[in-house]
């Protein structure tokens, strides 16, 4: 289902909780709303879904506008983080629940949900009841209960934020399968970076009822529009005084100019890697984290403390060892909340590993 959301709206009392939220959204496409709590992400969600009133703007699924339209008629399915599946229902009976409400003929309701116990995995476990499932496994039924009745949009709230780390992973990929099989114009909502990262096609960032900014994961993470989001998506180290640092003095103006550098934009080494280089700084391992894949090592320059990764084939680093620093790119901030790119070896490409 093609979306369009204009001039979006919405006062709780006094409180502004969605304000002027435009975008679109193509058919298909799984979007992930990303913010802090608070943020208006379920309050757009419940609107898209008919379950709270618009103050103001239009919501149009394929170009018609559904403002007044119920929930039922919208033709929408809802996966909520808390499974709300019912208690006293085997997952067949949860699954062919709303088939049962639209009053689908039984041998239709019976095809349906043979259909998606096989999609969502559920073989084996159709007669048993909520209880006797993992979280996992529940949110799966919840999936296929939403699912049922063939909707044109799925809405997620938060769906794996109540299961634990692995299997949260495992329902991610599984989640982004089911997606693409089935074609289905999917948003879903969630505080966790790495999730919306991982999953979505394309990201709004939403924050103090505003969208941010709205793009895919790398569109994001590398260009982001505000500090706010570049704080948000990625690790990201925010420097005072980036007017300190040598070769940054004279580009950035004022003393006390802020500046946000990622990891990925610092480099270490010992000084025969930089001889040729002038524009490097001395400074001093804080710690070493091991990531597993890669090192996360905190360097300080002076009063300012940055990270950077390090590959494990490279010589262990220990706190205290001294290091010649190399910053490639940083981001600073403008009085005005905005920014410019500021490179500091503009000949030198962005070392981005991914
Ligand atoms: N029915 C309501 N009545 C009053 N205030 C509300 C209502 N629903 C939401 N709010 C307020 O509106 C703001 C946005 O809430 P919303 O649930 O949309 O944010 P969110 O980004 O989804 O947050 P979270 O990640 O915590 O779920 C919050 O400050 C919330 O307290």
């Amino acid at each position: 289902m093609h979306i369009e959301v204009r001039g979006l709206k919405k006062k709780f009392g006094d409180f502004q909780a969605v304000s002027d939220v435009n975008f679109e959204i193509e058919k298909g496409q799984l979007i992930g709303l990303l913010g802090p709590s608070g943020g208006g992400k379920t309050s757009i969600l419940r609107m898209l879904a008919g379950l709270e009133s618009v103050d103001e703007g239009d919501i149009l699924f394929h170009g018609k506008r559904v403002n007044e339209l119920p929930p039922q008629e919208r033709g929408i399915g809802f996966v909520f983080q808390n499974y709300a599946l019912f208690k006293h229902m085997t997952v067949t009976d949860n699954i062919a629940f709303g088939l049962e409400v639209k009053k689908w003929p039984k041998p239709k309701i019976k095809e349906r949900v043979a259909e998606l116990v096989e999609l969502t995995g559920l073989s084996g476990f159709e007669k048993r009841y909520p209880h006797q499932l993992s979280g996992g496994q529940r949110q799966r039924v919840a999936f296929a209960r939403a699912l049922a009745p063939e909707p044109q949009l799925l809405l997620l709230d938060e769906p794996f934020a109540a299961i634990d780390a692995k299997i949260r992973h495992e329902l991610r990929s599984w989640l982004r399968e089911m997606i693409d099989r089935l074609g289905i114009t999917s948003i879903f909502v969630t505080h966790d970076q790495d999730e919306a990262i991982e999953v979505a096609d394309q990201i709004m960032i939403i924050n103090k009822g505003r969208l941010e900014q709205k793009g895919t994961p790398w569109e994001i993470y590398k260009d982001p529009e505000s500090p706010f989001v570049a704080s948000f998506i990625g690790e990201s180290t925010i420097v005072e005084d980036v007017a300190a640092l040598r070769g940054f003095g004279s580009a950035s103006g004022a003393p006390g100019t802020k500046a946000l550098i990622r990891p990925e934009y610092v480099e270490i080494g010992k000084s025969s890697d930089f001889e040729l280089l002038s524009a490097t700084e001395t400074g001093r391992v804080r710690h070493v984290h091991f990531r597993g894949s890669e090192w996360l090592v905190e360097v300080e320059i002076g009063a300012t403390k940055l990270v950077t990764y390090r590959s494990l084939e490279k010589q262990i680093l220990h706190p205290g060892d001294e290091v010649q620093v190399l910053i490639h790119r940083a981001y600073l901030f403008n009085d005005n909340d905005s920014w410019v790119m500021e490179n500091k070896l503009k000949e030198d490409p962005m070392p981005v590993h991914i």
